[in-house]
């Protein structure tokens, strides 16, 4: 899913609880995406957005990045179906702390399935099914996510190395074919819950999430 552009939309003051930032706005165009789900076709181009946000000097050493895929209800509701809550306000700590850092917050909410269908898979993971099978069920991959919009947010802002916060493989692997280096995994464990501790499983034993 190569990118036919990147263009920053705007870089305005950003004060949060966790510190001083800078956010920026970012869209791109990819070519010919791939289809999610074979049921619905992908269409031709695809514009797609993502927000950067920055703070301290990210040129003096590799700085530390979070690649954050949209979850509306944890990080809007503070939802204890999942752990992705916990894992923003971590990078976000994490990056203030430092005092230097990005984190790039992008729109491939439920895995790139979208809300009202992330929502459907709720209903069958009510129903028994795992996060994995609730996706399958539903016509979607596991895992509709690329991750080169990011990729291309960080080289357009200068950036070639990074110490990546994550726990999921394949955000190393994007980011490594991309040619970024990552010269350090930073994990993304957060305290479980009961209520997430199956999806935190699911995440370990069938997609090869790094927690422990
Ligand atoms: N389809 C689907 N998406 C989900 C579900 N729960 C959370 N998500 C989405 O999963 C994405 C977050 O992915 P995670 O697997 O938690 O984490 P990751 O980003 O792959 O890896 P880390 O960097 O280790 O956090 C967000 O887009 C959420 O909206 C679910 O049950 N079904
Ligand atoms: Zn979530």
């Amino acid at each position: 899913m190569p990118f036919a552009s990147v263009t920053k939309i705007a870089d305005a003051d950003f004060p949060t609880r966790w510190g001083h930032f800078r956010i920026l706005g970012f869209e791109g165009v990819t070519t010919n995406p791939q289809p999610c789900n074979e049921a619905i076709p992908a269409p031709a181009t695809r514009t797609e957005a993502a927000v950067a946000l920055v703070m301290g000097d990210i040129h003096a050493a590799p700085p530390i990045v979070r690649i954050h895929s949209q979850c509306l209800t944890g990080d809007v509701f503070h939802s204890l179906r999942c752990d992705c809550r916990q894992q923003l306000e971590l990078a976000l700590a994490t990056i203030a702390e430092a005092g230097t850092g990005i984190l790039l917050y992008e729109q491939q909410e439920g895995r790139g399935i979208g809300l009202m269908a992330k929502l459907r898979a709720y209903e069958l993971q009510d129903q028994g099914r795992d996060t994995i099978e609730a996706n399958l069920e539903l016509g979607y991959a596991a895992d509709c996510r690329a991750y080169e919009l990011p990729a291309a947010i960080l080289k357009s802002l200068g950036v070639k190395a990074v110490r990546l916060i994550t726990n999921n493989p394949e955000k190393v692997e994007a980011l490594v074919s991309a040619g970024i280096e990552v010269t350090e995994r930073i994990s993304a464990v957060v305290p479980t819950e009961p209520t997430f501790d199956r999806y935190i499983q699911t995440k370990r034993d069938k997609m090869g999430h790094l927690v422990g």
